[in-house]
């Protein structure tokens, strides 16, 4: 499969890299980098944290040819090496973006810190809808999927109470690439990571939305019980009240856990 090309932005404070603990930040499906403003904000201070973009969508070059969700992983370890050239990070992703954190989880494990996987699965949706959405986006573009998304996305009533940070985001779906964005449904497609997540051995977190119907609560509690039937250790969060895009709908509640898990994990590191 083809290793695509990714690109990422800053979130935390213009520093040079290296002083504080690596964050690096992934989106979901139609998202950009914006998904983590909120929650970069909150750990900015203590962490680098580093947002990547699928392709096609934000900064991240287009596609040209089909990758699966391994070489999403591996093309992110190439950019991680690209801005710090060697160095272990913490790894936050959201649905697709999730998923390539389990793949990292499996495939790079010796590069990960922690892993906190966000309204995600080791399997979502169905190959069949998925290679159905892909064909109506390529042929009728982004716009096709905005009114769907905002129902998938967003718990009710966020839109009212946050227009300005709601449009953003469905704007980041409108600007995508309509055929990164298919060859996105088609990696999710041949996803499903069931029997590979005993295999996943960094410390984890499992993040769900009450109210998600794309990446239920009982997925995450999947997720945790496959990582910890391999002898590894993972906990599932469900937070109440939201949809599928936690780190937008909640990211007070989110940058908390999420700072519990990584500094569990340096200080457990730094007494060794
Ligand atoms: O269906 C959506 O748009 C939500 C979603 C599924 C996978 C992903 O990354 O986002």
């Amino acid at each position: 499969m083809a290793k695509p090309a990714l690109k990422a932005a800053l979130l935390s404070p213009q520093r040079p890299l290296g002083d504080h603990p690596l964050v690096v930040a992934g989106p979901s499906l139609g998202t950009s980098s914006i998904l983590w403003n909120r929650v970069a904000s909150l750990l900015g201070h203590d962490y680098d944290v580093v947002a990547w973009d699928l392709p096609g969508h934000g900064v991240s070059p287009v596609a040209t040819a089909a990758f699966d969700v391994a070489a999403l992983a591996d093309a992110l370890v190439d950019l991680v090496d690209s801005i710090a050239p060697g160095e272990n990070f913490h790894y936050a992703g959201v649905s697709l973006g999730g998923a390539v954190g389990l793949q990292l989880g499996i495939r790079h494990g010796e590069r990960l810190k922690s892993l906190s996987v966000q309204n995600s699965g080791a399997k979502i949706g169905t190959p069949e809808g998925w290679l159905e959405r892909a064909e109506t986006v390529r042929t009728q573009g982004t716009p096709v999927m905005i009114q769907g998304s905002a129902q998938r996305w967003f718990a009710p009533g966020f839109m009212d109470r946050e227009p300005e940070f709601s449009s953003r985001l469905l704007h980041s779906l409108r600007d995508a690439d309509r055929f990164s964005y298919a060859f996105c449904c088609e990696a999710l497609a041949a996803f499903d990571v069931r029997n590979e997540l005993g295999g996943i051995t960094v410390p984890t977190q499992v993040i769900a939305g009450a109210l998600d119907g794309v990446a239920t609560p009982a997925m995450a509690e999947e997720v945790a019980a496959g990582i910890t039937a391999g002898g590894g250790t993972a906990t599932a969060v469900t937070i109440e009240g939201i949809a599928h895009l936690a780190p937008a709908e909640a990211p007070a509640h989110v940058a908390d856990l999420m700072r519990s898990l990584i500094s569990w994990v340096e200080s457990r590191a730094a007494a060794k």
